[in-house]
């Protein structure tokens, strides 16, 4: 069965990422995306941010690279930041101030610089019973457990533009992963 990380990598083999010298995985943990991403595109430098005690003793590559911090006080620069699965976790008012901090990440590229987000995103009248019933039931452990919660485009919208960002794309990704492209 292919992983969410392959899924992500294989949608943007054919995708503008080759245009990209570097991109930083926010909340990336130990990097099961970032590798897949850096063993195929060899000339992207590739930034892992997690928390310093999730990175502490783990090596990159020639073109990975591990960074303890938080995403909450500041985000290195790159030409596009990836935020995976990462801000169901947290609630609005810490979502808009990491949005922000990824705008400011991204501010060396205005013209090519974008923040790729893989989120479910919540649409009862779309989605199939059983992805429906999956977002449902994620959606209620992210309240519980950290506060967080699956959003709908509406209010994903508003956190991008409250962020002070001008534009973005959504694309299906898979039957419950959705990919916002946010641009500045
Ligand atoms: C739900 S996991 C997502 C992991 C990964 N992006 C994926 O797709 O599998 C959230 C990640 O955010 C990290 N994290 C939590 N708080 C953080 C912070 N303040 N700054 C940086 N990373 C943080 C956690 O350690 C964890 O690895």
């Amino acid at each position: 069965m292919t992983s969410n990380h392959q899924i992500l990598n294989l949608k943007y083999i054919d995708d503008d990422i080759c245009r990209l010298e570097s991109i930083v995985d926010v909340g990336g943990g130990t990097g099961t995306t970032a590798k897949i991403i850096c063993e195929t595109f060899l000339n992207l430098k590739c930034i892992v941010l997690d928390l310093p005690h999730v990175v502490e003793n783990l090596s990159g590559s020639n073109n990975l690279t591990y960074v303890g911090g938080d995403m909450l006080i500041s985000i290195p620069k790159a030409d596009a930041v990836l935020l995976k699965m990462t801000l169901h976790n947290w609630n609005d008012n810490s979502c808009r101030k990491i949005l922000e901090n990824c705008k400011e990440a991204i501010s060396n590229n205005v013209k090519r610089g974008k923040v790729i987000v893989v989120e479910s995103v919540m649409n009862e009248k779309h989605d199939t019973h059983e992805v429906a019933e999956l977002k449902l039931c994620t959606n209620l452990r992210m309240l519980a457990t950290f506060n967080g919660k699956l959003r709908r485009e509406e209010e994903w919208k508003k956190l991008f533009m409250q962020a002070g960002f001008q534009s973005y794309k959504l694309s299906p990704l898979t039957g419950h992963l959705s990919l916002f492209e946010i641009y500045p």
